[in-house]
């Protein structure tokens, strides 16, 4: 079997790239990295380690970076500085500018580990991984927002054009400023090739038409939730069709999923994810998802 390929959100995850957070976290001033009042580096390192814990048990081996004290503290949110397709690795281009240094980071995991890169975004262009949803293996929406812009959307498509692989742009709203993170991610979490949670107050119109066309069944997070995480209660993992971890503390919106046939575990993340503004989703770079 390959080591690495993915065009899929939710098949069985089997090989993840993740960082651990360290010195970097330990140094962040929350200020300059937009992190919020529950911010604390230490319980988020603690947090972290329960959270990796939870991804190895559903049988993913995990490729480590380590923070040594790179000053890169949001690197431990590895979904955003590269994109897995099944021929290879993405690397991408930041938009915060604080974490333009992190693909480098990536681009040296996979030249380690032998996986091909096919291509990279280069400035002006911008792409985070947050802002890109497989719809299809053959489907590749993408946000355009704060993170990701035109010129990015543009490589972005013509490096996965000889896979066959068709990107569509999608507008992203401005919603809490230039500052904060509003990823495509943001608003949904799909969790089975053709069921996702939603919000879709903040859902670009085209493309939660693109997927009711496609026959997505999409369940409707509770706002009240969406609003107490700052989002993050929509943020979720699956590990495997319909088997996902989420951030504890929301159970109606953990309730929605099992209504519809989902096994939810949950674990402690305020100090991690709420206040640092990614989930679950964002602390993983799935590098192999395969269906079984
Ligand atoms: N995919 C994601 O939604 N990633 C979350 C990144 C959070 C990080 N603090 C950031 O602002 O980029």
């Amino acid at each position: 079997m390959h080591a690495y390929g993915s065009q899929a959100m939710s098949t069985s995850l089997l090989r993840v790239l993740m960082r651990r957070p360290g010195a970097s976290l330990k140094a962040a001033k929350a200020a300059e990295w937009h992190y919020g009042p529950t911010f604390d580096a230490e319980r988020a390192i603690a947090q972290h380690a329960h959270f990796a814990d939870l991804v190895a048990q559903s049988g993913a081996e995990i490729l480590w970076l380590e923070d040594e004290g790179d000053g890169m503290a949001d690197a431990m949110f590895t979904h955003d500085p590269s994109l897995m397709t099944d021929q290879g690795a993405v690397i991408l281009r930041m938009g915060k500018r604080l974490r333009l240094g992190e693909p480098d980071l990536h681009a040296k995991v996979y030249e380690d580990a032998g996986i091909p890169i096919l291509g990279r975004i280069t400035a002006p262009g911008s792409v985070e991984g947050g802002d890109c949803v497989w719809v299809d293996d053959k489907t590749l929406a993408v946000g355009r927002g704060v993170r990701t812009n035109q010129a990015g959307i543009e490589q972005l498509s013509a490096i996965l054009a000889p896979l066959g692989v068709t990107v569509l742009g999608y507008d992203l709203p401005l919603w809490l400023g230039e500052e904060a993170c509003l990823h495509l991610m943001s608003v949904i979490s799909p969790l089975t090739e053709t069921m996702a949670l939603v919000h879709a107050p903040l859902m670009p119109a085209a493309f939660y038409l693109l997927l009711k066309e496609r026959g997505y069944t999409l369940i409707h997070a509770p706002e009240a939730d969406f609003a107490a995480s700052n989002g993050l209660n929509l943020n979720v993992l699956p590990t495997a069709p319909g088997k996902v971890l989420m951030v504890d503390g929301f159970p109606a919106t953990k309730a929605a999923m099992e209504a519809h046939g989902c096994t939810v575990t949950t674990f402690e993340a305020d100090a991690l994810c709420i206040a640092c503004e990614g989930g679950p989703t964002c602390l993983t770079r799935p590098v192999l998802r395969r269906a079984l």
